[in-house]
């Protein structure tokens, strides 16, 4: 199998997230980087700073647009005008959580542009990423396999059926990380709070965060199952869970959460 061309815009949080994890598969795509602040590339990578700087031997097979979705219009415009002939011969892959396939298109100048569009998270850059894509009908099947192909590298992919369902994308994968975070932080707390010393609180909670990963990601029971085995008839986790699992805790605030989440990611599209 060739080895993909990937011209990477973008390569910050997310951007350098999937960078992390596509150079450290087994069979990593020749990848150029165009982002100004970056300091170091990993070896094989090349850097530019500006859309002008890239070079005439750059014929990406795909461009990964990585930037924030207000910026997008701007670098779309600049890459049309450098990349020029080159811009026919390539597929868009944004990871942006918003403007869409049509939009991108047309920033691209062509309304055929091929366009996937997906929503990855943070943990690809450990090649455990979760991502949902959606592939404009202008993309060729090599197209949607080979951008399939890039984000399995980096973890779990879905293909979903409507550009809309990226929405929910966001909702329960992309921004979600975050959530899971912000417990590993309260729970940090508490342990410290309650008499633990940091650094126990921090191996405590990261080592039970990750066996729940693990867990979630090798056996074939379901989250409810896991859950009810934890649970001791009148035991301490049928305590705790009695606090969270109240009409007005958790089974209200995380469908809130992902609305507020999507909501968001309307504004993003303007
Ligand atoms: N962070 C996350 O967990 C996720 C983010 N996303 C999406 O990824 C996209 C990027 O987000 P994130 O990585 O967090 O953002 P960052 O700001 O961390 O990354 C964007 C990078 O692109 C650079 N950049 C922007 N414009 C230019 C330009 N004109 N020329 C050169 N470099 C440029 C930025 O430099 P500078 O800082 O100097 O502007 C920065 O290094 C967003 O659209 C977001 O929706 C999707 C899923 C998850
Ligand atoms: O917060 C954001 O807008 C981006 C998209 C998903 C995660 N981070």
């Amino acid at each position: 199998m060739t080895i993909p061309t990937l011209l990477l815009v973008g390569c910050g949080k997310m951007g350098g997230a999937l960078m992390r994890g596509w150079v450290s598969s087994p069979t990593p795509p020749r990848i150029f980087i165009l982002d100004r602040k970056l300091q170091d590339a990993p070896a094989g990578c090349t850097i530019f700073r500006t859309p002008e700087e890239i070079t005439p031997d750059v014929k990406p097979d795909i461009i990964v647009l990585a930037v924030k979705p207000a910026g997008a219009e701007a670098m779309l415009s600049s890459l049309k005008t450098v990349l020029g002939e080159r811009m026919n011969h390539t597929a868009l892959l944004s990871v942006m959580a918003g403007k869409s396939c049509e939009k991108l298109a047309s920033w691209c100048g062509r309304a055929d542009m091929p366009v996937i569009r997906t929503m990855p998270n943070t943990p690809s850059c450990v090649g455990a990423g979760a991502t949902g894509l959606y592939a404009s009908p202008h993309v060729s099947q090599a197209q949607k396999d080979l951008a399939i192909r890039l984000m399995e590298q980096v973890g779990t992919v879905v293909s979903v059926p409507h550009e809309e369902d990226l929405r929910t994308v966001i909702a329960i994968a992309g921004s979600a990380p975050a959530y899971v975070f912000y417990l590993a932080e309260l729970l940090e707390k508490v342990g410290q709070d309650f008499g633990l010393d940091a650094h126990a609180s921090r191996a405590l909670v990261r080592g039970m965060i990750y066996g729940v990963g693990k867990m979630l990601h090798e056996l074939p029971e379901d989250a409810e199952t896991l859950r009810k085995n934890v649970t001791s008839p009148n035991g301490t986790t049928a305590a705790a869970l009695s606090v969270f699992m109240k009409e007005e805790h958790w089974p209200r605030l995380i469908p809130e959460a992902a609305k507020a989440a999507i909501k968001r990611s309307r504004e993003l599209d303007d």
